[in-house]
């Protein structure tokens, strides 16, 4: 058996990912055709490539079916419950940093905390009938989040993509996404509530808690977190 390592195959953090481990003698790379999810990993023996979207890559590893992976911090949190008893954060990667923030409309001028945000849910469900509606994909963090706050009077309405788009489509208040640049949030006229935001998301390897590990796959972990300098 070999540890099975999944890392992003496409998107935003698949080339730097690559980069990362190259930059520490581990050479990961996709073989075959363009389209072909197969890789290789040179540099070091016992591990074996697994290419996935890093959305799924915290659902393979708390299922075991990989060893350890690379995705965002942020994706971990959201899409398993109690993740902390599933996976280990061995070493933030210092890449694909985003952040998970609430966002307003700007012309709402008296919100700018998240006790504002909760004087105007109560206020918006008394006037309208309705509860203020925020769109996300981060259903969890963001329940878990505004739950801390003590803000109860919101309903989530999912959304997958163009979330900030939401707001001028009038089928949300406002939103909860994640932030770079800040450019997206500032195109569509909304503002960030302040107090920091939900979770700062950065690239992250992780280990699965449940995966069979061998002797020899320890063994393996051992030398790779030699070469890749993890303590943890
Ligand atoms: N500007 C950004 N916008 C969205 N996500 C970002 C950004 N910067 C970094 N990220 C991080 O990238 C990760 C998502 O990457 P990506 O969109 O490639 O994966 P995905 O959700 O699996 O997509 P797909 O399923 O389309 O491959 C998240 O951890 C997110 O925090
Ligand atoms: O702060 P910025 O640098 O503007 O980046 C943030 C935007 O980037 C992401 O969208 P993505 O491009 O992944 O498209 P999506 O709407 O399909 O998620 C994210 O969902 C924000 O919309």
């Amino acid at each position: 058996m070999s540890v099975k390592l999944g890392v992003p195959s496409k998107g935003r953090l698949m080339e730097k990912t690559f980069d990362w481990f190259a930059d520490r003698g581990v050479k990961l790379s996709r073989t075959g055709s363009d389209r072909e999810y197969a890789g290789a990993v040179e540099g070091i023996e016992g591990i074996e490539l697994v290419l996935l979207s890093a959305g799924e890559i915290p659902r393979e590893l708390a299922a075991g079916r990989i060893h350890l992976g690379v995705t965002g911090s942020d994706l971990v949190r959201e899409k398993l419950a109690l993740w902390e008893e599933k996976v280990v954060e061995l070493e933030p990667m210092g890449f694909g940093h985003a952040d998970l923030v609430i966002a307003v409309p700007r012309a709402w001028v008296d919100v700018t905390t998240i006790d504002d945000l909760d004087a105007v849910a109560a206020a918006f469900r008394r006037r309208h009938g309705f509860r203020l509606r925020i769109a996300t994909k981060y259903h969890r963090l963001i329940r878990d989040y505004l739950r801390a706050g003590g803000v109860a009077d919101y309903q989530l309405v999912d959304s997958q993509g163009a979330t900030e788009g939401t707001v001028k489509n009038e089928t949300a208040e406002a939103i909860a996404d994640i932030t770079s640049t800040g450019e997206t949030l500032r195109a569509n006229h909304l503002k960030i509530l302040s107090g920091g935001p939900v979770h700062r998301s950065q690239a992250t390897l992780f280990k699965s808690r449940q995966a069979d590990w061998t002797p020899e796959d320890r063994m393996v972990l051992a030398h790779l977190k030699a070469m890749l300098q993890i303590e943890r």
